[in-house]
């Protein structure tokens, strides 16, 4: 490739050039990790940038057991991997099916890196059958771990509507459970492991969701009750909303006449409808005719007495499937995951163990040094959920060990931007200003560090 004149061609400059690219591109160093992921890929993968850069692939992406990353294989094998289909799972639990071509990178004779170029084909399989995972395994009441006064409400709501024929809407933060609740109710109506059919509703276009209800009909066929979850109703455009608002009336007026549903429709919304209808994102009518029964599923920072036995299922749930056995975790671990608020709930606690877990050696107690970095991070000091910000509190301390450069300088970052906008009364485009870079790159780095925006 011509190199340009000048100092021009650094990182911030490919990786604008590659935001022009119409396919994802993913680029690893040695240690696989990210280091260039384009516009296309974000979208592809529903990823942002601070979920992913700087990050090890495993650490982000959940492959089944027999499949490595294209990645992984082109780095270890040294050698092109071509045309693979690879089905994986991102941070948020979201199912990615790409098209592969996959390159190692060398310099000097050394691979040091690897560079993807990816077609998006999960919205060909935008309908899925059963689980995320393709298993026969469906989630019921009976399994349900977490047994707080807000689930035990839930659970009794989502019996009493598993008795009904009603549709049924479900609400919560991302990660809550909405699914697994939704499978529960599938489970405890009766239903078959193979009649429960998803459809995601991001990032789908008009013709897409009307192939999906048509090749939904054409396989769900006469004899057996099915259930439709569709799941992120929010990220539909307003025309689908009031084609949807249409289908669920049909359903609604068959239903009336002839008392035997020919599927059952449950639906989902991570945001507040109320919010969601203020903000033009959700058709007033649609929300009308689904939320006949709506279940609110609580957020597991409104439920942290569930913590200790989530932790405890997901340790037996790895150590199955990683072979391995971990018999817990110390008591400043539970501690620390009950100081700390969990925006993306049980989908985020189940990465970090995974993570950590994946992290262990042959010690069967998970404790603070297993966690991933950037979760420790979170916590300067293991009894803290919030970001530092006493100058003296990132320098050297007394009997405290020394931390990493990169670690010091995050932190240093943080407490910095966090000053700045105090400084500048937050006013973000000031505050830009002033640090010398993009109302767009500070407000990167206030999400990269978990800034507090607000007084
Ligand atoms: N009670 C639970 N016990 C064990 N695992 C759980 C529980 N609740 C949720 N999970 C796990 O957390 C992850 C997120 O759950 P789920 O997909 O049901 O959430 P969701 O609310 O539908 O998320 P999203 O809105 O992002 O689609 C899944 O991997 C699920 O298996």
């Amino acid at each position: 490739m011509a190199m340009p004149k000048g100092n021009f061609l650094d990182i911030h400059f490919v990786s604008q050039a590659l935001d022009y690219i119409q396919q994802g591109i993913h680029v690893v160093d040695t240690h696989g990790r990210t280091v260039l992921y384009n516009q296309k890929m974000r979208v592809m993968e529903s990823m942002e940038d601070i979920d992913i850069l700087d990050k090890r692939l495993l650490e982000v992406f959940k492959f089944f057991p027999d499949e490595n990353s294209t990645l992984l294989q082109a780095l270890t094998l040294k050698e092109p991997i071509l045309n693979i289909k690879q089905t994986y799972f991102n941070v948020h639990g979201q199912e990615i099916t790409t098209l592969n071509n996959t390159y190692p990178i060398w310099s000097k004779g050394e691979v040091v890196g690897a560079i993807e170029i990816a077609q998006d084909v999960s919205s060909r399989e935008q309908l899925r059958i059963n689980s995320a995972s393709g298993t026969a395994e469906l989630s019921s009441f009976d399994h349900w771990t977490g047994s707080s006064p807000l689930i035990e409400d839930m659970i009794f709501a989502g019996k009493q509507a598993s008795n009904t024929k009603s549709m049924i809407l479900l609400t919560g933060e991302a990660g809550s459970g909405k699914e697994r609740l939704a499978q529960c109710i599938h489970v405890e109506r009766g239903l078959g492991v193979h009649t429960f059919y998803s459809i995601d509703c991001r990032a789908l276009t008009d013709d897409r969701f009307n192939e999906l209800l048509n090749e939904y009909n054409d396989k769900k066929g006469r004899r057996e009750l099915s259930t439709l979850f569709i799941d992120h109703i929010e990220s539909l455009d307003l025309s689908l909303q009031k084609q949807l608002t249409d289908l669920l009336a049909d359903w609604k007026a068959t239903l009336r006449i002839t008392n035997s549903p020919l599927y059952y429709p449950i639906l989902t919304l991570s945001e507040d409808p109320v919010d969601a209808i203020q903000s033009g994102k959700l058709d007033k009518d649609l929300y009308y005719t689904m939320s006949e029964i709506t279940i609110f599923v609580p957020s597991l920072r409104n439920r942290k007495k569930d913590i200790p036995e989530l932790v405890t299922y997901f340790i037996d749930d790895f150590n199955s499937r990683f072979q391995t056995n971990i018999q817990g975790v110390t008591e400043e671990i539970i501690k620390l995951f009950s100081s700390y608020d969990w925006p993306g709930n049980v989908r985020e606690l189940e990465h970090v163990m995974e993570a950590s877990m994946f992290a262990m050696g042959q010690e069967t107690l998970l404790s603070f040094t297993h966690l991933p970095h950037y979760f420790r991070l979170k916590f300067d000091d293991p009894m803290a959920s919030k970001p530092a910000l006493d100058s003296s509190a990132f320098m050297i301390r007394e009997g405290k060990a020394l931390q990493t450069l990169d670690a010091f300088l995050r932190e240093a970052e943080s407490y910095y931007i966090q000053k700045s906008l105090q400084y500048h009364d937050y006013n973000v485009t000031k505050t830009a200003d002033a640090l010398g870079m993009s109302r767009q790159n500070l407000q990167y780095r206030l999400k990269k560090n978990n800034v507090i925006r607000k007084k």
